[in-house]
């Protein structure tokens, strides 16, 4: 299947394509969603502190428009990426999801993060680069380990005092440095639940524009341990059976595809596709 969507690195000084807006309260709207002509929004009264070509959509150039504050355009409103994760087109969602990450990452990129003096960007690369030093910086992105651990038909689900009210998900944390993912992984079960696991499987990946994780998802089997919930990180964590599972994350996570893998093959029913 040929993609929809390919990255790449637009010269901004050719004109015309599509663009897409963001800016404090997340991405541009209209009826006909957040695409709109480029040289269309150039006349609209935008804050625009810098520009990027990010890709092609069905052969279109698209580019992002960051804006360094927030601004009023007549017929369109303010949608967060979240939303759009959860109800939007999921083509559109890789798009807007790799302008956020772009986005992110120049403005926090404008300056040597070594001398302190401005960066530009390097044409044609996705990178800003410093002359005075000779330093490039390149898009960041941050591995984060997320696992089911099972014990038959038994799940180990916890909740994060920042999670939407009753839901329960998998286990996850950030690669520290030095670390390799099953370093990291069994660091995270006993600092968040004090568990032990074994036989670590990995299962796939999905990209978490929130604002930057890679996440790398596993399988664990329990292995020992009494569940002792982290202070302050998790409110709650206790074993689910399969039969009866409290409220889950949002299905187009890898959270909800570890559980809902794990109990398709446990039922012998069809198994769910890992959403990109
Ligand atoms: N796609 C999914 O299904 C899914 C599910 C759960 C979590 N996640 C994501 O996984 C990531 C990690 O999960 P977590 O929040 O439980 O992490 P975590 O358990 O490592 O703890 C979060 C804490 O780590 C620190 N931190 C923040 N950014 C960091 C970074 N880049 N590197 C190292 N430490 C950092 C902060 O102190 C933060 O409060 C988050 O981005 C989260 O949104 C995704
Ligand atoms: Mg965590
Ligand atoms: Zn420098």
């Amino acid at each position: 299947m040929i993609s929809r969507w390919i990255t790449a690195v637009l010269d901004t000084d050719l004109a015309g394509g599509l663009a897409v807006v963001r800016g404090p309260e997340g991405f541009l709207l209209d009826d006909n969603g957040p695409l709109f002509p480029r040289e269309w929004l150039k006349r609209q009264p935008l804050a625009v502190m810098a520009e990027h070509g990010i890709g092609h959509l069905d052969g279109e150039p698209v580019y992002l428009l960051e804006l360094g504050a927030a601004a009023d355009v007549e017929g369109c409103h303010w949608q967060g990426l979240r939303s759009f994760m959860l109800q939007g087109d999921h083509t559109l969602y890789k798009v807007l999801g790799y302008a956020a990450q772009i986005g992110t990452w120049a403005r926090e990129h404008r300056f040597c993060g070594s001398c302190g003096q401005a960066m530009t960007q390097v044409p044609r690369e996705r990178a800003m680069y410093c002359a005075t030093c000779d330093l490039r910086s390149y898009p960041r992105i941050s591995p984060s380990m997320i696992v089911l651990i099972t014990h038959g038909d038994e799940i180990l689900l916890a909740r994060s005092p920042r999670f939407v009210t009753g839901v329960y998900s998998t286990l996850a944390g950030f690669a520290e440095p030095g670390e390799s993912a099953e370093d990291c992984l069994i660091r995270e079960v006993r600092e968040e639940v004090q568990v032990e696991v074994k036989n670590i499987e990995y299962v796939g990946s999905q990209c978490w524009p929130f604002p930057h994780s890679m996440m790398l998802g596993f399988h664990a089997q329990y292995a020992g341990g009494q569940i002792v919930p982290q202070a302050d990180e998790i409110e709650d964590a206790q074993w689910f059976n399969i039969h009866h599972l409290p409220p889950l994350p949002a299905s187009r996570s890898i959270a909800r595809y570890l559980i809902d893998l794990y109990v398709a093959r446990r039922l012998g029913h069809a198994e769910p596709v890992l959403p990109s």
